[in-house]
Formats: structure tokens, sequence, C-alpha cells
């Protein structure tokens, strides 16, 4: 049905439409009429309604209904903001030319966008696209497809903390779950808080290979692509992976030290990174970021690369000068195995083509590319300078490419010389000076002559309109020729047509090649860009063993915005305690040591002078306060969920930061929990930084346990920060000084100064009384029965100074 009054059945054009519409239950089907795409009835008050567009009517003979439209030259804007909004379209075109219908238009839906399955350019973000895809058997089976690259793989997860944390990894653009977690109502509220994706419906029917989970997951996706893209989709081989053989970096993790997303809108550590010149060196840049590997030997190659590119400044420059020609292999890749690739697509081929021998010529033999040189001279012999955007257009193949072409352009080009004769030829014939020959589209061709010299017309003009002061005739030779000009233009463009599917064909042959260049190109990126910021920003190379050891180092991205005090660390495996007031520059200490084996386990040089550091198998973060509100667990419950993951996961080669843990709760609580944390830590073997205002904590008697601390000064004009992190605790907290520097009111700051001098007496007052009572006791003359009283006694007495 279609909404709209009127007391007639349908008009054909909208029963077209409602037949269409009602085959994509799911989509929102815009129409092609002309030059518009058009929605009616509820679709187009639902488009009307999310674009900001005017609602029209369509009203025929008896029926009339809503109309809202989008014209199709602007389509990708609107297409993109439609995507975001949560639309899934279905684009419904004009499969035939309006002047050879006979009747109605025929029109096709030729494309289906949702935005985790597209392959246009215009649409595309930069990054990695994926559409993932969840089932449950014997673990998690999440798998991903990114149908723009044909990349597709996936893992098997033990539990759910897992799957969310490699699913924030990836960050998809639309999910597909199982049935039994779609309809799982708990389930579901807390992935969507978590993932505000858009979810969409596939057959789980399992394909491939391994676990049940796995293989139901990929063939959903397979299903959702094949649907959305044609039943030809297939995408590359699919890869298992397992996320054990890199880093573990969790979604806290990534979070937490703002790897892609800043916390509070400051830059990230890939904002910093990113020199890459293409897109797909982008993409690769956050592949490795998302993914930092395991093992010396990769690494150690990926970081020979890069000093290549530092040593020679002049090779760095000359590559990153040409990557700007190159464009997105790998996607254009996907498009050509769709058969989707577009004149300039192949254009860009083209041009891509060109940089590659200057690229090798410049690199020498170390890094090898494919040639694809008989493609690239292909391409240049058939394709014009600049073609046009769609092959219907016509001018994409170049004169002299294909002789039958030729041909018909050739007769073409007669059959039009026939008409620019025409005119001289009659005007001499029937001495009509005036005579014209035009052109409209209702007539065709015609000959015009002006009322002075009507009675010089000849009878064999076959008269065609009469205006105010001209008449338009035609002479019956001219319909033939008119007619065989029409068949030439179509003949010519289909051959064009045709020539240029063998085109594509020609190159997806190449499919192989061009990836493997794709994959290199991106490579070769990656290396320039981290490269190219090891050299701006004067990075060194990371060597790695068994003890810790950086000197120099500095936050990648907070020394991009302020003058920034480099630290030292060295540890060992077990307990580092930083203390020092607040706003003194923990945390950024702590984070930096992160960011620092982060960089290096991915392949890039780290800022600092010198860095020597473990290959570590996680890094674990708890810190700052990551409330999940909407997760509806409070600040405290969060943190201790992490603490408590830490202890479980952490092993003897896990980098563990903890930033104030504790803090939640009740002081004595705190203390309590954060010293039983410290020992446990301890007890792991782990690398560990543990910042804490609790003093308690540095008198810990660990022989694992080194205490640092970040020092500040007091001075007349209040506190002073060094930034410096030097050996031992701090002596002081400083809170009360940083809260005055915070503006907080005089008259509270002194009351708070002088409850703080009052509780730090009392509680010297007691350890007083606690030592006299003790000193006073002779423990070989007390019987039993006096010795559980004294206990009492001082454990009384030790109770109210911890409570003071
Ligand atoms: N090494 C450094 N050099 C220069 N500035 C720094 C350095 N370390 C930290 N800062 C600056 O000091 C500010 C406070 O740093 P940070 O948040 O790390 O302090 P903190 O000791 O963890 O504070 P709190 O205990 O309140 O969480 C930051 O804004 C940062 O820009």
């Amino acid at each position: 049905m279609l909404k709209g009054e009127g007391p007639g059945p349908l008009p054909p054009l909208l029963q077209q439409y409602v037949e269409l519409r009602d085959r994509y239950p799911d989509y929102l089907l815009l129409f092609q009429v002309g030059d518009f795409y058009e929605c009616f009835g509820e679709d187009a008050e639902r488009l009307a309604r999310a674009l900001g567009l005017a609602l029209t009517h369509k009203t025929s003979k008896d029926f009339t209904t809503p109309m809202a439209g989008i014209p199709i030259r602007a389509f990708d804007a609107y297409a993109e903001r439609l995507l975001k909004l949560g639309f899934r379209l279905a684009i419904a075109d004009q499969v035939e030319p309006a002047e050879e219908a006979e009747g109605l238009v025929r029109r096709e839906v030729t494309q289906l966008l949702t935005p985790g399955t597209l392959v246009q350019e215009a649409l595309l973000p930069r990054e990695a696209n994926y559409l993932a895809a969840i089932a449950t058997g014997d673990g998690w089976g999440l798998a991903f497809l990114d149908v723009s690259t044909g990349e597709f793989k996936g893992t098997l997860l033990k539990s759910k903390s897992a799957l969310y944390d490699e699913l924030f990894r990836h960050r998809p653009a639309e999910v597909l779950l199982a049935p039994e977690l779609r309809e799982n109502p708990t389930f579901l509220e807390e992935f969507q808080k978590r993932f505000p994706v858009m979810l969409s419906e596939a057959p789980f029917e399992p394909v491939g290979e391994g676990p049940l989970a796995l293989r139901r997951a990929q063939g959903a996706l397979l299903a959702y692509a094949r649907y959305t893209q044609g039943e030809a989709f297939s995408p590359r081989p699919f890869r298992p992976y397992d996320p054990g053989a890199f880093m573990g970096l969790s979604e806290a993790t990534l979070r937490a030290l703002e790897v892609f997303e800043p916390l509070r809108g400051q830059d990230t550590l890939f904002a910093v990174l990113d020199e890459t010149r293409t897109a797909p060196g982008r993409r690769l840049l956050q592949a490795w970021l998302r993914h930092p590997l395991l093992e010396v030997g990769p690494i150690e190659a990926r970081l020979d690369r890069v000093e290549a590119f530092v040593r020679d400044s002049a090779l760095r420059e000359g590559v990153r000068r040409l990557l700007h020609r190159v464009s997105d292999l790998e996607r254009l890749a996907t498009r050509l195995e769709l058969g989707r690739a577009n004149p300039k697509d192949l254009a860009a081929l083209r041009r891509t083509l060109a940089v590659l021998p200057e690229l090798s010529a410049l690199l020498g033999e170390g890094f090898p590319l494919p040639e694809l040189g008989p493609l690239k001279e292909e391409l240049e012999a058939a394709l014009v300078e600049d073609p046009p955007l769609k092959v219907s257009e016509g001018g994409v193949i170049r004169e002299g490419y294909d002789p039958e072409l030729s041909a018909l352009r050739r007769a073409h080009e007669e059959g039009v010389a026939y008409f620019l004769a025409l005119e001289e030829q009659e005007r001499a014939r029937t001495g009509i000076p005036t005579l014209k020959v035009g052109y409209n589209a209702v007539f065709g061709y015609y000959l015009e002559v002006t009322r002075p010299y009507y009675d010089r017309v000849p009878p064999e003009y076959k008269p065609l309109q009469t205006l105010k002061d001209r008449q338009r005739y035609a002479l019956p030779e001219m319909k033939e020729k008119e007619r065989e000009l029409y068949r030439l233009e179509a003949l010519a463009r289909r051959r064009e047509e045709e020539v240029f599917q063998a085109l594509k064909e020609r190159a997806k042959r190449e499919g192989e090649a061009l990836r493997e260049a794709a994959r290199l190109l991106a490579e070769l990126d990656v290396y320039a860009a981290l490269a190219e910021v090891a050299v701006r920003y004067g990075y060194v190379r990371p060597r790695f063993g068994e003890r810790l050891f950086i000197r120099g180092g500095r936050h990648p991205v907070v020394e991009r915005r302020t003058a920034f005090v480099p630290n030292d660390l060295e540890m060992d495996h077990g307990l580092v305690l930083v203390t020092g007031p607040n706003m003194a520059g923990k945390s950024t200490f702590l984070r930096q040591t992160a960011l620092i084996a982060l960089l290096a386990q991915m392949g890039s040089f780290v800022p600092a002078e010198e860095a020597v550091l473990p290959l570590f198998d996680r890094i674990f973060t708890r810190i700052g306060a990551a409330d999940d509100l909407a997760g509806g667990r409070s600040t405290f419950m969060v943190e201790m969920e992490e603490v408590a993951q830490v202890l479980r996961e952490a092993t003897e080669k896990s980098l563990v930061l903890l930033d104030e843990v504790g803090r939640g709760t009740s002081s004595l609580d705190g203390v309590a929990i954060a010293t039983a944390v410290a020992e446990a830590l301890h007890e792991r073997r782990c690398y560990a930084l543990f910042a804490t205002h609790y003093f308690e904590l540095t008198a810990l008697n660990l022989p694992r346990l080194k205490n640092l601390h970040v020092a500040a000064k007091e001075e007349a004009g209040g506190l002073v920060f060094y930034h410096q992190v030097l050996p031992g605790p701090a002596s002081k907290s400083y809170g009360v000084e940083v809260a005055q520097m915070a503006g907080l009111p005089r008259e509270v700051v002194e009351r708070a100064r002088a409850l703080l001098q009052g509780l730090l007496a009392r509680r010297e007052g007691a350890l007083e009384g606690v030592l006299e009572r003790l000193l006073a006791l002779d423990p070989d003359r007390l019987t039993p029965l006096e010795a559980l009283k004294v206990l009492h006694e001082l454990r009384a007495l030790a109770l109210g100074l911890v409570r003071s």
C-alpha cells in the first residue's frame, strides 16, 4: 500500500515504485525519476523529515501522494547523511534510456547501501570499514569483513570481555548478531550501550572450517555481503587470526592511552603518527597500532625499514612525494573484482602504475615492487586524458585505440557533416538566404524558413511546425539520415562500453599483482611516515631486553602542546610506586611509559633519548575515572573490575599501569585495598607502575619495590611543578596547596589547612601513646590473660590512630 488519497488505482509509475519498495522492507528506496531520486508516501515523509527537505505531492488524475526527492548530482552528500542517520538505502535506477522505452521506463535496484558494506569511494571513510558478525557456540565467534578491500578474518574468543576488546579495536560500522544474541534483551541492551552501531540481520548458516561459532559468523558475513553486493561477491580468503599473537590492548587501555580517540578533545597518538600519504597507508598504520607485535624478529625488521628512511632524508622525501600521486589501489582492486570500477577509477589506476617504476628506481633492489608495465601501457593507449565518471557519457576511449569504434565515430561525423552541409546546399538550391538547419528534441533536424521567403519553399519540403514568423520543414531523406545518426550514436556508445568492459577485464586479471602492489605501497607509506615522525620529533630506535631502561622519555602527545620535561625510568619485574602532588605529572609519566612500549612493539621509533624495553605481552591500565554511567556501574565498581582483571590475567611479561587505585571509596578501605593490590602485583612479578596519594604504601617493605616521586616545591607564590621524576617517595602530598591553586575560597583552604594540622597532630599523639605503652611492657612477666588484655588495649589505640 502507498499512503495517499484518491478514488483511482495507483498510476503505473507508483505501482512500479511500490513493487520495488516492498522487495526491500528494511531499506529506504530511492527511485530515479529523471534527474532526481524520489520517495513517495510514508517514505517521502521520512526522507523529508530526516534531511529537512520540502515535501511536495505527486498528483495524477485521481490519486495524490506525498513526494520528496534529492537531486542525483548531490547524491553522495545526501547518502552519507542518510547512512549516518541509520538508514539503509536501496537505489532504483532507470536502466534504459527514456527515449528507447516503450511506455514506462524500466527501473531496477542497482545498489544496496549500508554503513558496513560500502564500496563507493565517496561514501567510505578513509579508515578500514568493517562489517562484523558475532555468534556463540563453543565460545564467541567474531568475524570481520571489509567489503571495500575484501579483507575477511575472524577469531574465536573465550570471554565476553575479550569479545568487546576485539570489537573495540576494530570499531565496525555495522554488526550482525546471531539470533541467540539478538533475542537476548539483556545482552542486546548492554551491547548497544557499548557499541551504538547499526545492527542488521542475516542468516547464520555455517560455512568454512573451524569452530562452529566462527563458521556461523563467517556465513552471516558472506550472506549479507552477497545480498548487498550481488551473488558474485567473493572476499579474500578467510584468515583466522589469534588476538593472542599480538600485544594485548583492552578497550580500557586504548581509551586511557588515547590511541585513537581523545578523552577530552585533545590529540591522539594516531594523530601524531599519521604522516601517511595514502589511504591504504593510513589504514595499515591503524592496523599496526591496533596490533603491536610480540616477537623481536618481525619488530626489528620493521625498525630496519624505518631506520633506512630515517638515515636517508632524500630517499624519504622522494618516496613521500611520489606517494602523493598514488591512489587507493586496494579498494580499486576490489571495485574491479566487483565489476564496479568506473572510467575515473581506471585513470587513477593508470596514474598509480606510472609511479611504480619511479618508486622502484628510487628504492633500488631492497624493495621490489611489481612491474605491471604492460597494463599501464594498455591503459595509456586506451583511455583519454581525463575521462568522465560514467562510460555512458561517452568520450572515454582514446581516438585510434579501437578500429571498430573509430569507424563508427567516423561514420557518425560524416552524418553530422551532411547536416552541416545541408544549409549551404539548400540555400543555394532554393535561393532563400536566411534558410537554417536546426535541431530540437521534438522534431529532430529541421529546415527553417522565415516569413518573407515562404513563396520560395519547394514542394518536397514537408511542413513540421508553424511559428509566428517562421515555418519549419523536413525533407524525407533528412529523417533517414537522422535515424542513421541515432543508430550510429547508439552503436558507438555500445562499442565504447564493450571496449571499456574489456579494459576492466584486462585490469581485473592483474588483481593479485595489484593487491600485492597495494600492500607494498601501504607498507612503504607507513615506514616513510614513521621515519618522518621520528626525524621531526627526535625519536630513537628502541632496543629490546629483559630490564626496562628509558632515558629522557617523553609523552608523544603531551610534548606536542607543551614544553615537556623528559624523564628516566629504570625497572625490572616488580613494582614502581610513583608519588607526588596532584598535577605533578604522575599519570603522564605512567602513560608515556606505556605509549613508548606500544610504539616500540608496532615497529616505530620512540620519544626518548634511549630506550631498552622488554617485549610486553599485554598492557593493562587502570587510569582515571572512566565512569561507566551508561553501563550503570559506579566509578568504584569499574575500577575494581578492572583491577580484578589485572590480577587475574597479568603475567610476568605484562606492563601494568595503576593510577590511584582505591580512590573511589572511604580512605580507610582505599588504603587497605591499594596496599593489598600493591602486594599482589608485586607477587605477580609483572612490570607494574602504581601512582598513588597513599603514603602508607611507600613504606611497604617488599624486595622488588621501588619508590619514585614527581618533584614539586612550595614557594611564596604557591606550588611549583618541575614535572621531574626523582628517586624515593614524595615528602608531602600538597593536596591543600593544589586545592588553593585551583581557586578554592580562601576561608575553605584555611579551614582545611587547620583540620589537616589537627589530624596530623592527633595521629602523632596516638602513635606516641602506642609506643609508650609498648615500651612499658615486659612480655616475660605477663600472664596469658594480661597479655590478651594489653593486646585489646593496643588495638583500641591503633584503631584510634587509623581512624584519625
Ligand atoms: N614531564 C612533563 N613535562 C611537562 N608537563 C608535564 C609533564 N608531565 C605532566 N605535565 C603536565 O602536567 C599536568 C598534570 O599532569 P598529570 O595529569 O600527569 O598529573 P598527576 O600527577 O597525575 O595529577 P593527579 O594526581 O591530579 O591525577 C598535565 O596537564 C601535563 O600537561
